[in-house]
């Protein structure tokens, strides 16, 4: 099978996606049909009391119906026409294992409290592990929190990489993360391993003690600061908001306990002032691009976010099968990694693990031109992050001998420079040249310019996840997460290179719809509540807006209802999930729709400023309890989580107002109201089944995690008020 003259990677089509196509014709068919009955079968102004009024209210659900429409239209492209890829490794090594390319593995951290140093610190190990020649990789740490503690870390690290990196390559042992390695492994059982896994063990665990010992303290004790020089780095230092730029190189022409090289290792904190706006994560892309240029130069960049540490050591050589392909691999700009995360329980409580995202919308992607670049486990090509054009003139042609082009050695004190707040002015840096400023998304927007040049991306899912990062753990911080992130992809919208023009003609028409699909994310929110809003308040009313059971016009509704309904949790439990989780992500859907995007929205409309709330990524114990138990966790009081339990409130209020009515009423009205207000009834009652988990936070829950009193008292007030005054207009 393994000839040696073949490719180095293959692409295949998803299978079905012939049944596929009819499935989606039949949906399209019905949601034309329901566009139909909103545009003919209007009530007329005569029919109930307050007429206009109705009117209205069915003239927002035709608007509704529209978007959701139009909306589902664009998730069909990144279900069209999936694809999916393999790669030959023992090929590459066979025709290149002398000309592998070098390669520069950016990890970003930005604050050592919600990001602890041993975390960061395991992740850069296990990216200095990669089955890779260790001479052509060298680990770059960006620390934006320019915290002493981090560097304490990697002095640390140094240091024991020299044991870990031989034990790694003497035992294959995997996932090179020595936190999550040690965390799992059982006791081997051969005795030199044995032997030898004792010993590393111990080292760990003496490391992990020191390193912890300071986080804790807050500070690094004088007396080690004489352990190395790089701590008079911080004797100018003031605040991690204003400092000068801090380059400590920790690992250079070195080697491991067996006499092997190690990878170079870097410590980057760059220049901070008050009066110089930073630009984030993409500033500090920036000048890591520009410093690792001076030291290493590798014409291939990985970058990680410093909690996705690298869970497959084969990674860097599959993700070069892509670039190095003798036929197809001119135009591929970058490889994507999913997001894999470690810490999502079995039904994923706050949809942590975005599964139908990663299983089924980036294959569709890669389909048509490739996924999004989605800030971390992606291998860009340096040129092209610098922001080289693609023309099939200038092909790149692969010749690693001659790729990797030797700096002149120049000062730390130039490298400074590099990282200081002033070298970009007057530059096309953040503009023309590396990643964009200007948005809370640097990656997507990054990514999106990159094809927009002309340049193809790869989605590469392996079996083995490549990288395992953490995910939110309580409801407020995925609500937040989710805000950034629709807010940066808003903000793309309505940008320069929005995709719904710049995009247009420069990028396959499949590529522009998925774009679409996330940047329309914020927007969607207007009629998710609207449709979680009125037609709920209309059957505490009893005014109908949908058709009654015994029309014609009820049988798209119907199918629509339950083939989306079934198709979806399909879907789910197709990308590996739970039926539990697929109900669990339905809520964390409605919330995220009706919270984040909403206040994405109006953020976006009034103009605030860029921000970049960073996710953290510990928690304390008692969280973790419930966290593992999949229990949400409220806690504090946010406008989102008060929004989101004032609109389960209002749901909960109408439901239970129509039960009441519904009971006191003669069978002939029982009748009527069946036939007519069926939908409202599976809307509104699917609405409060959802919300379950939020009643008993609101009403019955008694551990820290429950909605706060404030909160409850707030939105039962809201939903009464909204309720009764619709009731009697
Ligand atoms: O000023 C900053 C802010 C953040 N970071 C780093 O950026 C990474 C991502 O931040 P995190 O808080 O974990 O955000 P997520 O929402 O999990 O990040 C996702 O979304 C971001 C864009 O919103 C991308 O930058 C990330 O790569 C992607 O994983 C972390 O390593 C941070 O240390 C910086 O280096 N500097
Ligand atoms: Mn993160």
């Amino acid at each position: 099978m393994d000839d040696e003259n073949g490719r180095l990677f293959e692409t295949e089509k998803g299978k079905g996606r012939k049944i596929h196509r009819v499935f989606a014709t039949t949906v399209l068919v019905s949601i034309i049909w329901i566009w139909i009955y909103r545009a003919t079968q209007q009530p007329p102004l005569a029919a109930v009391s307050g007429g206009r009024r109705w009117r209205w209210s069915w003239m927002g659900m035709f608007m509704a119906e529209v978007w959701f429409g139009v909306y589902w239209m664009l998730t069909q492209s990144v279900r069209w026409n999936p694809t999916y890829r393999r790669t030959f490794k023992q090929r590459l090594s066979l025709r290149y294992e002398n000309q592998l390319p070098w390669v520069d593995i950016f990890v970003c951290t930005a604050d050592p409290k919600i990001e602890p140093p041993m975390m960061v610190v395991s992740t850069v190990l296990s990216v200095m592990a990669y089955d890779y020649p260790p001479e052509k990789l060298a680990v770059y740490l960006s620390d934006d929190g320019g915290s002493e503690l981090t560097f304490y870390a990697l002095t640390q690290a140094a240091i024991f990489s020299k044991q870990w990196l031989p034990y790694c390559r003497n035992y294959k042992v995997e996932p090179r993360s020595p936190v999550a390695y040690f965390r799992s492994a059982s006791h081997p059982s051969n005795t030199k391993h044995s032997h030898d896994y004792v010993i590393v063990k111990k080292l760990f665990e003496e490391m992990k003690n020191r390193i912890e010992n300071v986080t804790k303290n807050g500070r690094v004790p004088d007396e080690l600061h004489v352990e190395h020089e790089g701590f008079t780095e911080w004797d100018s230092f003031t605040s991690s908001r204003d400092h000068g730029a801090i380059v400590q190189i920790l690992l250079d022409d070195n080697d491991d306990a067996e006499g092997h090289s190690l990878p170079k290792l870097v410590y980057l904190a760059r220049e901070k002032r008050p009066d110089h706006f930073h630009n984030l994560k993409a500033g500090a892309m920036n000048a890591l691009i520009r410093v690792s240029s001076k030291i290493s130069n590798g014409p291939i960049i990985l970058n990680v976010d410093c909690d996705m540490y690298s869970n497959s050591s084969d990674t860097v050589r599959d993700a070069l099968c892509f670039f190095m392909d003798e036929e197809k691999g001119h135009d591929i700009a970058f490889v994507q990694y999913p997001q894999c995360f470690e810490n999502v329980t079995k039904n994923e409580v706050y949809g942590g693990s975005m599964r139908v995202l990663r299983e089924v919308d980036f294959h569709g992607l890669d389909g048509s031109g490739g996924p999004l670049y989605v800030g971390t486990g992606c291998f860009h090509r340096r040129d092209i992050l610098l922001g080289k054009s693609f023309d099939n003139e200038s092909r790149i042609k692969w010749k690693m001998e001659n790729d990797h082009k030797e700096t002149p050695k120049i000062t730390i004190e130039e490298i400074k420079n590099l990282a200081s707040c002033t070298f970009e002015i007057d530059t096309e840096w953040g503009k023309e040249m590396g990643l964009k400023y200007g948005c809370p998304v640097e990656d997507v927007i990054t990514g999106l310019s990159i094809h927009c040049r002309g340049w193809k991306s790869v989605f590469y899912n392996p079996k083995r996840e490549a990288f395992l990062g953490v995910a939110a753990t309580t409801l407020d911080q995925t609500l937040v997460q989710h805000k950034r992130w629709s807010e940066g992809d808003l903000l793309i919208l309505i940008s320069k290179y929005s995709p719904a023009w710049y995009g247009l003609g420069k990028v396959n028409p499949g590529l522009i719809m998925g774009y679409l699909i996330y940047c329309l994310w914020s927007p969607s929110s207007v009629p998710t509540l609207y449709y979680s809003i009125v037609p709920s308040l209309c059957l505490l009313k009893g005014v109908p807006l949908f058709p009654s059971v015994t029309s014609g016009w009820f049988l798209p509704f119907a199918y629509i209802i339950v083939s989306i309904t079934a198709f979806d949790c399909l879907e789910f439990l197709r990308s590996g999930g739970t039926t539990r989780g697929w109900w669990n992500d339905r809520r964390i859907w409605l919330y995220k729709r009706t919270s984040s995007y909403l206040f994405a929205l109006l953020d976006t409309i009034l103009g605030s400023d860029l921000s970049f709330v960073i996710s953290s990524k510990v928690m304390d114990s008692e969280v973790q309890e419930r966290f593992e138990k999949e229990m949400m966790e409220f806690g504090g009081s946010s406008p989102l989580s008060t929004t989101v339990a004032t609109l389960s409130m209002l749901n909960l209020v109408c439901f239970l107002g129509f039960v009441m009515k519904w009971v006191l009423m003669d069978t002939v009205t029982r009748g009527v109201c069946y036939e007519t207000m069926a939908i409202h009834v599976v809307l509104c009652g699917a609405l409060v089944a959802l919300n379950v988990p939020l009643y008993l936070a609101l009403f019955v829950r008694k551990d820290k995690g429950k909605i706060p009193d404030s909160v409850t008292v707030k939105s039962v007030i809201l939903a009464l008020f909204i309720s009764t005054v619709f009731y009697f207009l």
